[in-house]
């Protein structure tokens, strides 16, 4: 693959692999990104490639900037480093100020690179940065036209719709919580900036809540209270990320309270996210979690296969891409655990496809995301069969290893294991045990049984097949 690439890949006996590496990659998303983009996030970023180029860190100079490339950029740029070197480069992100702690202990040998010909991150005055960002935070792509509608994130979607068209009414405050990458950030930022289309004079404030700490402490040691009451105090809308963080913070969660009722009784909107709902936040004091509670909570689930499918095309469109609907459907099918999964999973498909002039077809999907699927394929387990099969047949899992006899219970065991010889390499004993003690014999009997049955009857082997593709990924 490598020596198809726009750039040569450097190999770690280049004289300096971890600079060339790293040059190679800003070139890359300089043709990538749009340029205001890369000036503003990517350009400036400060380097440090391990000797045998299996590392990056990219020194950022704050905090928020360091969420916003890790939401934003950093799956495309590690795609973008394994492009060009041709096997997986670990990207981590660091604060700059921690920069010298970290130069004492990397090796001689390391590169220190920065992006382009910008000054280093950790020099860069603030001024720079509150340039690029706006005083709002929002960032203006995320907004409710962007964020694809499922089952998963209907009734989230709806209601914050609702609040961004009247704000201080209803659902307030609105409370969004799921698990990583399902699009409760995206959905915040909708919020603001459809509220900020219809009343450009709106005080809206996105931000997340580490930075909120952050804000407090500073406030603390500056003794600038009064302006920090005034900032928060005054807004008409704030939009709040991850409140679990303030979890065993005391004095960042009084502000929070003291803001929160502010807010709240002037009639401004809060609307907050979290990874799980109120009563499951851990070391947050009770008023709080209870006043958390007091308007709407509303959860966003695991986006369902169609919605998986919709967000590939529609993402790719939004990079001029058309990707064919069956190359979607076998790329949702195999990535399922979260949008931003599905989102690396795409831009290394758009990468690998640019960088070797190939149309994008499921042969080439399969290609761009051979990890990813030999990963998942290695991790059919029994126990993941089981389930599965289970699932399927609408019966309990804890039948796959009970004694109970009935046909509509017997078969899909039988299929179970089946399906267990096939897929993985367990011995026909190892799946007896696993399931519930049985003999080696009755598992030789149940593979051969299936195994006969499918190529005569095309219902079963239909069957079959799907939970073939389901466990397979
Ligand atoms: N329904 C959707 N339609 C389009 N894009 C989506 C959707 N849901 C999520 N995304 C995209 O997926 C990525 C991850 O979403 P986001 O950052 O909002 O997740 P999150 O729930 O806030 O995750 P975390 O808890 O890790 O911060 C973003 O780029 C976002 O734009």
């Amino acid at each position: 693959m490598t020596e198809e690439l726009a750039h040569p890949a450097p190999s770690p006996s280049d004289p300096q692999p971890g600079q060339a590496l790293w040059q190679a990659c800003l070139d890359q998303l300089a043709q990538d990104l749009p340029a205001q983009q890369f000036a503003t996030w990517i350009k400036p970023l400060s380097a440090q490639i391990s000797e045998d180029l299996s590392r990056a860190t990219l020194y950022v100079p704050n905090r928020f900037t360091l969420d916003w490339i890790r939401a934003q950029y950093a799956g495309r740029i590690a795609s973008v480093l394994e492009l060009i070197y041709g096997q997986p480069v670990m990207l981590e992100l660091a604060l700059a100020q921690r920069v010298s702690a970290v130069r004492t202990q990397a090796p001689a040998a390391n590169s220190q690179v920065q992006g382009g010909d910008a000054a280093p991150a950790q020099q860069r005055p603030d001024e720079a940065q509150a340039n690029a960002v706006p005083r709002n935070r929002l960032n203006p792509a995320l907004t409710f036209e962007t964020l694809v509608e499922g089952t998963a994130n209907r009734m989230a979607r709806a209601a914050a719709m609702h609040v961004a068209g009247m704000p201080g009414h209803l659902y307030n405050p609105l409370f969004i919580y799921g698990g990583v990458g399902l699009g409760k950030t995206h959905l915040v930022h909708a919020v603001g900036n459809k509220l900020l289309a219809d009343r450009p004079n709106a005080k809206v404030l996105y931000i997340h809540a580490e930075q909120f700490v952050s804000d407090v402490v500073k406030s603390y040691q500056r003794k600038t209270f009064d302006e920090f009451k005034q900032r928060y105090h005054s807004l008409d809308l704030l939009l709040i990320d991850d409140v679990q963080f303030f979890a065993n913070k005391d004095r960042t969660q009084e502000e929070f309270f003291n803001a929160f009722e502010a807010l709240l009784a002037k009639k401004s909107h809060i609307v907050m996210t979290s990874d799980t709902y109120p009563k499951g936040l851990a070391d947050i004091h009770e008023r709080l979690v209870s006043r958390f509670d007091s308007g709407l909570t509303v959860a966003i689930e695991p986006p369902e296969l169609e919605m998986r499918v919709a967000i590939l095309i529609n993402k790719a469109r939004a990079e001029n891409v058309e990707m064919p609907e069956e190359v979607a459907f076998f790329v949702a099918k195999n990535v399922r655990s979260n949008v931003r999964e599905l989102e690396g999973a795409l831009r290394k498909i758009l990468a690998y496809s640019r960088f070797n002039q190939k149309e994008i077809s499921i042969q080439l999907a399969r290609e761009a995301l051979r990890d990813l699927l030999s990963i998942q394929n290695r991790q059919i387990s029994v126990e993941n069969i089981q389930k599965t099969v289970a699932d399927y047949y609408k019966i309990k899992v804890a039948d796959m290893y009970s004694k109970k006899r009935p046909a509509s219970i017997a078969r899909p065991r039988q299929i179970a294991m089946y399906l267990a010889k096939e897929l993985t390499q367990k011995s026909l004993p190892e799946i007896g045990e696993l399931f519930g003690g049985r003999d080696h014999t009755t598992v030789l009997h149940a593979v051969r049984k299936i195994s006969g049955e499918r190529q005569q009857l095309t219902e079963l082997n239909q069957q079959l097949h799907v939970l073939e593709q389901t466990l397979k990924g």
